[in-house]
């Protein structure tokens, strides 16, 4: 009894494991994520990470992205806040401690959506998290895909395409990811999403209604 009360005041205090969403731009991260958050608002929050990128139409601050100069991303950086940062189509993206906390303060699986860099990153630090790579049925697929979406300049888009490829040889190294899924049908994706995330999905509830 003392034991198993232990171990829930431990588990708690830990945090539920992070997951890392990452895999080529246009693959359909933030789609499949958005309807994750969605659909178990209690159970999952995003990272929001910093990005000296600008804000696309619809996007929110705060809510998608902190959206900031390159100087002042470059101070946090240099001042040790961020667990993670890269460089990605001409603009800076991190995490910073601060992003991971929130969520986990709440007791959330905290999902972050980040690039090759930052998986490379995160492996050199304690988060511990599952990394899951969402990829597109094919290079075409992806290019129409980022194409149809509207929010690349044809330089960007070269760009993207560029580290998409980078990225999916990276992704073949074995142990890079705990899950591949490779989003074709949306809603066969979701649902393998959520097969892969099952376990951690009830380890939360359970906690959440034993306390
Ligand atoms: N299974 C799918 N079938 C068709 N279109 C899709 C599918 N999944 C996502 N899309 C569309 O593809 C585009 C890219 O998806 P999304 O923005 O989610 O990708 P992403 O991986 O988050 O990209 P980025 O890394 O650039 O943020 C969006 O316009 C989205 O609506
Ligand atoms: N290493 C990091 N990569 C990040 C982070 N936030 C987002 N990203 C990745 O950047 C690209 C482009 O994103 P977009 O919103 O401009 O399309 C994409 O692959 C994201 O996964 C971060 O904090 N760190």
């Amino acid at each position: 009894m003392y034991l198993r009360h232990i171990t829930r005041l431990f588990t708690a205090m830990a945090g539920p494991r992070p997951v890392v969403f990452s895999g080529p731009s246009g693959a359909g991260k933030s789609t499949l994520l958005k309807k994750l958050i969605k659909e178990h608002e209690n159970v999952f929050g995003f990272s929001v990470s910093h990005t000296t990128r600008n804000p696309r139409p619809g996007e929110e601050n705060g809510r998608d992205y902190h959206y900031v100069t390159r100087e002042a991303m470059q101070a946090a950086i240099n001042n040790g806040e961020f667990i993670e940062n890269a460089e990605f189509s001409g603009n800076l993206y991190g995490t910073s401690k601060a992003a991971v906390q929130a969520v986990q303060a709440k007791n959330l699986i905290c999902i972050l959506d980040i690039d090759m860099q930052g998986v490379k990153n995160i492996k050199k630090t304690d988060l511990n998290p599952m990394y899951i790579s969402i990829q597109p049925p094919s290079m075409e697929i992806l290019e129409k895909r980022l194409r149809d979406r509207n929010t690349e300049s044809e330089e960007s888009l070269r760009k993207r395409l560029h580290a998409a490829n980078v990225d999916m040889e990276l992704s073949k190294e074995p142990g890079m990811f705990d899950v591949v899924i490779v989003n074709d049908n949306l809603e066969d994706a979701y649902k393998n999403l959520k097969q892969a995330l099952l376990e951690e999905i009830n380890k939360v509830k359970k906690t959440k209604t034993s306390s």
